[in-house]
């Protein structure tokens, strides 16, 4: 790997140099080949096995934790920072420069009471979801490779320590220039630096001026607006979207107790602290929008107040024309100005997952089922999955309404297919993967990571991946400390 350091070399005083504890027997859990090519590595070695495991310095690695602050859950934190995550730089690829960070790789200054650890679960987790939204085409950032061990960790029982080699274009957080507002008694030095890097790094089309700044703002609304539509649009619920776990750059970012939705459940919360709901998964455009409002607060003192409201309208507008943009694919709706259809469309697609939820059905599949069917004929074969037949059936004209005639019905599948995915990150399909690792199977998490790789495809004696979870990974939460 080659690195630059310009965060490391132009931010002095935004970080804290650290080493990492390095894990005893360090062995390969996973690796991902994709993610590698995109800083230049091709296969898994023994010496990157040691330098990932953080036994072995790596040439050219600065070691870094950066510090941030955030809201968490609706609480402002003051100070956080990469606890237990040490940034090794920027690495040089085919197609640019990506962070690669080591998540779990011991404490640092900003650990407070942690051990600086990540658990074998958890970094099998993220690893697993970082690369099947990647390829079900979500901006996220990247996972690289697990790195396992025989070194103890406590959570709520023993546990093994691992890494996650996480790959990001970015690691600046919402939460970084919360930081940088607060905790500067009123300097605006450190506040435009940061912004300013930003912009030059990774927004070269806007200038670092008070007109580039306002530029830049917009587009992070509307980036934004536009993930979290994503999200809606393939039933992913974050868990938990703390500012401190938002990307600057608009890609799904920190993934805890994240869940896909298998039953359709419009609230549904998948983390056992969101006592209140505040992170479900019909919360989630809220607080996409609360959350650029927290970051609007924090550049207020280098950006007009005005601009930043004005920008923030952005967001309702992008978000919902990105969502009826994915929900159109989904539907397979002949494309209309949003002025004309914009409402009822929003209405079929309501109507369809109202119907959903009434009848329990699996969200992924059951829009996978409807882009398979024959659309030119009036009688539907799905009717019978619904208890509400008769919605059903109004629900069906109204559709069949806005479709208008459709002439090749294969091909009209055929484009459904690639809208509605087959596989996803269904919770217990992890847990089972993850049960296998803890008794030294590796192939089932081999597998199924090759199972989400295409998620579109029909990939052939692999159904079962697609299968709705058996009784107990019904609603499967996943424990928090991790
Ligand atoms: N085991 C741990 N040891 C030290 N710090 C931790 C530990 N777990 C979490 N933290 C810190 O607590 C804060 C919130 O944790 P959160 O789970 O949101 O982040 P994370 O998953 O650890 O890291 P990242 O946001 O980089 O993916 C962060 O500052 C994080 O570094």
């Amino acid at each position: 790997m080659r690195f630059k350091q310009d965060f490391f070399e132009q931010l002095t005083g935004f970080y804290s140099q650290v080493a990492p504890l390095g894990l005893s027997n360090p062995h390969w859990l996973a690796w991902s080949h994709d993610a590698a090519s995109l800083v230049g590595l091709s296969t898994p070695s023994e010496s990157l096995l040691q330098g990932f495991a953080g036994n072995q310095q790596i040439e050219g690695a600065a070691y870094y934790a950066q510090v941030y602050s955030g809201h968490q859950f609706g609480g402002y934190t003051p100070r956080l920072g990469d606890g237990r995550s040490i940034i090794l730089g920027e690495a040089l690829g085919p197609q640019g420069a990506w962070d690669v960070a080591l998540k779990g790789a011991g404490p640092t200054p900003y650990s407070r009471q942690g051990d600086g650890r990540a658990v074998m679960r958890s970094a099998v987790r993220e690893f697993l979801v970082s690369e099947a939204l990647h390829h079900l085409g979500v901006p996220t950032t990247r996972a690289l490779a697990v790195i396992g061990s025989d070194m103890p960790v406590w959570r709520e029982s023993q546990e093994t320590a691992a890494t996650t080699v996480r790959l990001a274009r970015s690691h600046i957080r919402f939460g970084h220039f919360e930081y940088f507002s607060y905790s500067e008694q009123g300097s605006k030095t450190k506040l435009k630096q940061l912004l300013d890097f930003t912009i030059t790094q990774h927004y070269p089309q806007f200038s670092c001026d008070s007109g580039g700044y306002i530029a830049w703002f917009r587009q992070v609304v509307t980036d934004t607006a536009e993930l979290i539509a994503l999200w809606q649009a393939i039933g992913f619920a974050h868990g938990v979207m703390n500012t401190d776990n938002m990307s600057i750059l608009g890609e799904s970012f920190d993934f805890g107790p994240f869940a896909f939705l298998d039953t359709f459940k419009e609230d549904f919360v998948c983390n056992h602290s969101d006592t209140t709901g505040r992170y479900a998964f019909n919360q989630q455009p809220g607080i996409g929008l609360w959350n650029l409002q927290q970051l609007a607060q924090a550049l207020a003192p280098v950006i007009e107040s005005d601009d930043l409201i004005d920008a923030l309208e952005l967001y309702q507008p992008a978000l919902v024309r990105a969502y009826l943009e994915k929900m159109g694919d989904k539907l397979g709706l002949p494309e209309r100005p949003l002025e004309q259809v914009g409402a009822s469309d929003l209405q079929l697609v309501g109507g369809f997952t109202q119907l959903l939820e009434k009848s329990q059905l699996d969200y992924t599949n059951g829009w996978r089922k409807l882009g398979a069917l024959d659309p030119s004929s009036e009688h539907c074969s799905l009717r019978n999955d619904f208890i509400d037949v008769v919605g059903f059936d109004h629900w069906y004209q109204a559709y069949r309404a806005r479709l208008g005639p459709v002439e090749d019905v294969e091909s009209w599948q055929k484009l459904r297919d690639l809208a509605n995915p087959k596989y996803i990150l269904r919770n217990y399909l992890a847990q089972e993967a993850i049960v296998a690792v803890e008794e030294g199977d590796l192939q089932p998490l081999q597998d199924l990571f090759q199972v989400l790789q295409k998620p579109f495809d029909e990939q052939v004696d692999k159904n079962h991946y697609a299968k709705r979870p058996p009784k107990w990974g019904q609603g499967l939460i996943m424990s928090c400390s991790s």
